[in-house]
């Protein structure tokens, strides 16, 4: 593979099978330097998959991945230390403090101030001299997050890492991938909806069923989203708007009530799956005497992409095949 020197990461035909799972299918993406970028899917799409072929966790059956310009296959710790890593299932154990742990990896990173593992838990908000067995999991999840962050890598690859916290700090985590992306690192984060990964992500791949549905900007999401409106017209009108709305395309789901907010009104609701511009311009005709257009519906559009094909994908539980 040819080492390219903008894109953090480059999947090219990435595939993997478990027995008779095809738990990643040629997936195709880069992600360039410095970006965010939010892988989101619904469970079992392989999101996991393909965080653990980047780490070299598990091998790629057919296809490549570069990381930071290698090949995980080949460039062993050396890589492994520009990366920090938040698995999607945590097992912190044994009988050490949070703090112990912590300094344990910090010494296998090298280049952790002490003083850097303290402020990232201060602002987590975890107390790092309980025993790590003890703690929540919302709390261990703090704990794998200071471990991915405290050597401030190159890229950050973190496997789902709101889960388990609560809104207060997963508002805090993202002010850390946005000071992360300001210093210049790559973030790579997973997660089941978009309303996690929209605030922080430049760009999100959509995957499902191993296979890349979409990739986006949030700003093209949100201008292919469905919309929510209400419209109200005076009784006389209704007719008239009634035909308007059901000869526009992208407009579906009419609805229709006398009851409006004042006698003699007609109120529609109705969802645009167009550019709203379109929208306007098939009012414009008639008189309008309210209108409302709700903020896009993302996860709506989304969850669209999520819907299961024809084929769903086969489940089994058959071991690694590394
Ligand atoms: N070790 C394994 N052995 C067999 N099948 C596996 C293994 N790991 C994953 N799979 C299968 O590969 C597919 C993708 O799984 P993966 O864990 O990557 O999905 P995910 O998107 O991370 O899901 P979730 O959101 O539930 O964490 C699933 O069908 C899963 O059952």
């Amino acid at each position: 593979m040819t080492p390219t020197t903008t894109a953090a990461i480059d999947s090219r035909g990435l595939t993997k099978h478990y027995g008779s799972t095809v738990a990643l299918d040629r997936v195709e993406f880069e992600v360039p330097t410095g970006q965010v970028f939010g892988v989101i899917g619904p469970n079992g799409a392989g999101k996991t998959t393909m965080m653990r072929l980047m780490l070299d966790i598990i091998h790629p059956t057919a296809g490549e991945v570069s990381v930071l310009g290698q090949d995980p296959r080949h460039s062993g710790p050396k890589l492994r230390k520009r990366i920090g890593f938040l698995p999607g299932e945590l097992h912190l154990g044994g009988r050490g403090s949070g703090r112990d742990l912590l300094r344990h990896y910090a010494r296998i990173s090298g280049g952790v101030p002490p003083v850097r593992i303290e402020q990232l838990a201060d602002r987590l908000g975890v107390d790092l001299s309980r025993p790590v067995r003890k703690l929540s999991k919302g709390n261990k999840q703090k704990v794998g997050l200071i471990q991915a962050f405290m050597h401030e890598p190159e890229l950050l690859v973190l496997d789902e890492p709101t889960s388990g916290l609560d809104p207060l700090v997963q508002q805090e985590f993202l002010t850390m991938v946005r000071e992360a992306k300001a210093a210049g690192q790559t973030v790579f984060l997973s997660s089941h909806v978009l309303s996690e990964v929209q605030q922080a992500a430049d760009q999100v791949a959509i995957l499902r069923e191993g296979r890349i549905a979409t990739v986006a900007t949030v700003k093209q999401l949100r201008e292919s989203a469905v919309r929510h409106v209400r419209v109200v017209v005076a009784d006389e009108d209704a007719g008239a708007l009634a035909a308007t709305l059901s000869a526009s395309p992208g407009i579906s789901a009419i609805g229709q009530s006398q009851l409006g907010p004042a006698e003699g009104e007609s109120e529609f609701t109705a969802t645009i799956d167009a550019h709203v511009d379109d929208f306007v311009k098939a009012l414009a005709q008639h008189t309008i005497i309210d209108l409302a257009i709700e903020e896009p519906e993302l996860e709506e559009s989304v969850m669209r992409y999520y819907e299961a094909s024809d084929a769903p994908a086969a489940t089994t539980d058959e071991e690694d095949a590394r």
